[in-house]
């Protein structure tokens, strides 16, 4: 038997952002021998053999953006995501783990912007919220009026979270006032919707830019900082997301603003899962383990998470019982 935490609550206030301050983006420092010793002491080897493992997958997910982003995404896939994601484990799983009467269902379904009315109409009732990926993803080079009419578009089209693209080549020509004004002005189109800034970190070249891109747009009011599309060349690791809780710690301490964290890109086994939400447990505390707090961008992640509970629950892989032939 396990136990679940605490359900998703929805909505979060936003955060209102604040003013443009350079002296706050200059000053928030990065160590980075620091953040690699730091970043070592995380990843331990975790087969999950105990409870409170199990429970913790639970809760991870809780927190999944369960995302497809592929050029052949059609309804039919679509529709078949939100079907996982209303009901992510089966019911002869969810009742060996005990929790047959406990509604799971991950924290979003995240889908490119022509995918947004056949995953709201999916997901009709569960209160599972529809993220749309915008401004031009994932490389976030298209005019800039376009990219705020996109936006207007996937929030017409019931999308309530929006997962914008930071312009790169102002963090790497330190333009810190273009990429506010940027992303204020993503912010406005977003209406009530929620919005996320991916900073693309594996294309800002150091940490220290990925410390100042975190603080430029929690300042133009982004409700979460995620690392990556999952199109560049490194996504999420555990050093480029210390930087980025730390910069969420400093802005908290700086404005009394939460904002959330979103590792995405490459996140795919249960062992990472745990490793992100230790991570966020011991950086931030429990409340950024909340769904409001915390996402994990993942298009494969729920199945080894599935497979690993499995094992938990039944000793053995369920699905592969000898079955005699003939
Ligand atoms: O935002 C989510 C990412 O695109 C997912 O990346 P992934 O396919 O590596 O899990």
């Amino acid at each position: 038997m396990v136990t679940l935490s605490r359900t998703p609550s929805y909505p979060h206030e936003r955060n209102p952002g604040t003013p443009f301050d350079l002296s706050a983006v200059e000053g928030a420092l990065v160590n980075r021998s620091a953040i690699e010793r730091r970043a070592a002491t995380l990843p331990t080897r975790r087969t999950v053999k105990k409870e409170w493992q199990a429970a913790w997958l639970l809760h991870a997910i809780t927190t999944i953006d369960l995302t497809t982003l592929s050029g052949d995404d059609t309804p039919g896939t679509v529709r078949r995501l939100c079907a996982k994601a209303r009901q992510p484990l089966r019911p002869e799983l969810m009742q060996a783990l005990g929790i047959a009467n406990r509604p799971i269902t991950t924290g979003a379904v995240c889908v490119y912007h022509e995918m947004v009315p056949t995953a709201v109409e999916a997901l009709k009732g569960t209160g599972i919220p529809v993220a749309a990926v915008s401004t031009g993803f994932p490389a976030g080079l298209n005019p800039h009026a376009l990219k705020l009419k996109e936006i207007e578009a996937s929030v017409a089209a019931g999308a309530t979270e929006i997962d914008i693209v930071i312009s790169r080549r102002h963090v790497l020509t330190g333009n810190w006032k273009a990429l506010y004004d940027e992303v204020k002005d993503f912010r406005a189109a977003c209406g009530p919707a929620h919005m996320k800034a991916i900073l693309a970190v594996g294309e800002l070249g150091t940490l220290k830019n990925v410390m100042r891109a975190s603080m430029v747009c929690m300042q133009a009011g982004s409700d979460f900082i995620k690392t990556s599309t999952g199109k560049e060349t490194v996504n999420a690791t555990l050093q480029n997301s210390l930087v980025m809780v730390r910069a969420i710690r400093e802005f908290y301490e700086q404005t009394g603003y939460k904002v959330g964290f979103k590792p995405a890109g490459g996140i795919r086994t249960a062992k990472q899962a745990l490793d992100w939400l230790i991570l966020m447990k011991e950086e931030l505390g429990e409340e950024w383990m909340q769904p409001h707090l915390f996402r994990i961008g993942a298009s494969a992640l729920l199945n080894d998470i599935e497979r690993q509970l499995e094992h938990f629950a039944y000793g053995r892989y369920a699905s592969m019982q000898y079955q005699p032939l003939g």
